[in-house]
Parts: C-alpha cells; structure tokens; sequence
C-alpha cells in the first residue's frame, strides 16, 4: 500500500541570521506554478502558523536570538508531524530555516517513542551547536544539538543567563523524550562548513560522514547502499535535506551557500534512492531563500528534487 504524501509548511526563518527562507515554500509552489505541475492541488497540505513577527522584537539573547519562538515552533510542529504519522501520512516537511528538524524530529518521536530513529543529514553544515559554543547565535546552528540533548561543555565558549537556559532545557525536552536521536544513528552527507565545537562532537561521537568527494569517488548508489546499512539497526529514518548542500554554482538561492557541494543530479538521485527504504518515514527540505536568487533557481532545483523523490516514494 502506498501512503499518501501530507505536505507540512513551515513559513519559520527565526533561527536564521540572513531574511527571507520564510519565502521558501512560496518561491517552491511557484516554480511548481511555472513547470505547469499541478503538485500543491494532488497533495493535502496543512501551514503550522509561525512566529515571525518577533524579527520585529529584540533578539533576546545573543547566544539563542529568539529561543521562545524556536520552542513554540517546535512545539507546533511536533504536534503536526505526530498528527500525521498517526493518520497514516507520509509527512513532507517544507521550510523554512533548518531549525524546523528539532520540531520534526520531535513528533516522529512523539508518533513512535519506542522506535530508533535514524537520521540522514544532507548539508553543508553540522548544526551541531548548542548556546554555549555557537558562533552567531543563530538557532538554524543548533538544531542536531537539540535532538541529540547535547550541551557540548567541554567546549563552551558563551555565559547563559538563566531564561536562556531554561529555554534551552525545554526545547531539548519538547515531548519528554532527550535525547531523541543517538550519534550512532546519524550519517551526514556534504557537511563541509563546521566549527571547532562541532567537529570536537563528530570525532568524539566518531559520527559517520560522506564528504562531496567521498560522494563522486565511491558513486552516489554506493554511499546510499552504505549509509542504508550504517543504518540497519534503526527502526525509522527521517531524511533532513538543506538546500544549501548543493553547491552554490547552480544557485545562491540559500543563506549559507559553501563552495564543494553536491549537484542538484547528485542529490536527486542519492534522495529518491533512499527513499524507496520503507524505514523512510519522513522527508524535509529546508533553507530555499528567493531574496537571495536570481530567477527562483533554487526553489526550482528544489521542486525538481521533491518530484524526484515523491514519484521513487509513489513507485516503489
Ligand atoms: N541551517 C544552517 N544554514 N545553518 C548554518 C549554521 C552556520 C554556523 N555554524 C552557525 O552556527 O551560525
């Protein structure tokens, strides 16, 4: 039987330091528009309402700029997710900034507490800071932390105040489930923009990476092989897809493009591939920024790719 596609939009881009990923799933349904696809009437889709009028506000604190936002936004997006599981639905997460993965993380979990949930992240960056070692403060930089429960001390480098700590507390615990995720059960693809802090945790954590070379030496089919098998003891897998692990030759369309990033051919085939695992339970594509494009480029690789992989997920 093949579950029907529930397609989730997360208009969020208060974990982002540069604006407009808000605009993203607008910038998608218009190159859907442009490509006479009749995608967004096929497939249901529900709006988790967002929080974007505290860009108008201060940032609060400048190690976690706008946290009370990220948490109600995970919440609401959690509850969506676990919604739609339990439907039957196969979620489509469309964002927004990245840190919408703590939400949907959260309400796999919340559908299946007992599964073991498996993670592929396909991104440029690591996301993998918490308040005390992130760099900017951007909380789109925290969301793997997040689920993994991780407050990296070993390498703090910020002074929290107490409210940013209580944040921070209840957004690892959104669910009542820390950590949600295990560093075993991670595989990240193209993270190849990370901090000291970030890459203290992947040796420690030994988490298994595929660089971009990695990707063209051993064959996009090979690294999904692999990373499938890496993966075999997990009960479910979410496959978490910034766009900003294509490489910005094609489009700067993102906030934080880094040179050495795969094709959009690459991709499209590495994540129609791993879709076709029935263990696949969730697909999210993030950071898609119009206002930083020329011609929709991005949105339009985008919407290629989430054709790609809804067709191999109908198929198989
Ligand atoms: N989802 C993203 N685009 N993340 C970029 C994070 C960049 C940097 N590591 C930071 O913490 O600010």
């Amino acid at each position: 039987m093949t579950k029907s596609l529930k397609i989730i939009e997360v208009k969020s881009e208060i974990g982002a330091g540069t604006r407009g990923a808000s605009l993203g799933v607008d910038a998608i349904k218009i190159a859907a528009l442009d490509y006479g696809s009749r995608f967004f009437k096929k497939h249901a889709c529900v709006e988790v309402p967002n929080e974007n009028h505290l860009l108008l506000e201060s940032s609060g604190s400048a190690y976690a700029k706008r946290i009370s936002g990220i948490l109600t936004m995970t919440e609401r997006l959690s509850d969506m997710v676990r919604d739609t599981l339990n439907e039957k639905h196969f979620p489509v997460v469309l964002g927004g900034d990245h840190s919408c993965a703590a939400g949907t993380i959260a309400g796999i979990k919340a559908a299946y507490p007992k599964s073991r949930l498996g993670l592929i992240w396909i991104d440029a960056h690591a996301d993998i800071h918490s308040p005390y070692t992130t760099p900017s403060g951007n909380m789109h930089g925290m969301p793997l932390a997040i689920s993994l429960d991780e407050d990296n001390l070993n390498s703090k480098v910020n002074q929290l105040d107490q409210e940013t700590i209580n944040y921070w507390y209840q957004l690892k615990n959104v669910g009542n489930i820390a950590p949600k995720i295990k560093y075993e059960d991670l595989v990240m693809i193209s993270v190849r923009d990370t901090e000291k802090p970030e890459d203290y945790l992947l040796r420690k954590n030994n988490v298994k990476m595929f660089s971009t070379a990695e990707v063209r030496k051993r064959g996009v089919e090979r690294v999904v092989i692999e990373t499938m098998m890496y993966l075999d003891h997990c009960d479910i897998i979410l496959l978490s897809f910034d766009v900003d692990a294509l490489d910005p030759t094609s489009s700067r369309g993102t906030g934080t493009p880094v040179t050495g990033g795969l094709t959009e051919r690459e991709a499209g085939i590495m994540l129609s591939r791993m879709v076709t695992n029935p263990k696949v339970c969730c697909f999210e594509i993030v950071e898609v920024n119009p206002t930083l494009d020329r011609e929709n480029q991005m949105a339009e690789h985008a919407f290629e790719i989430l054709v790609k992989v809804t067709n191999a997920f109908r198929n198989d």
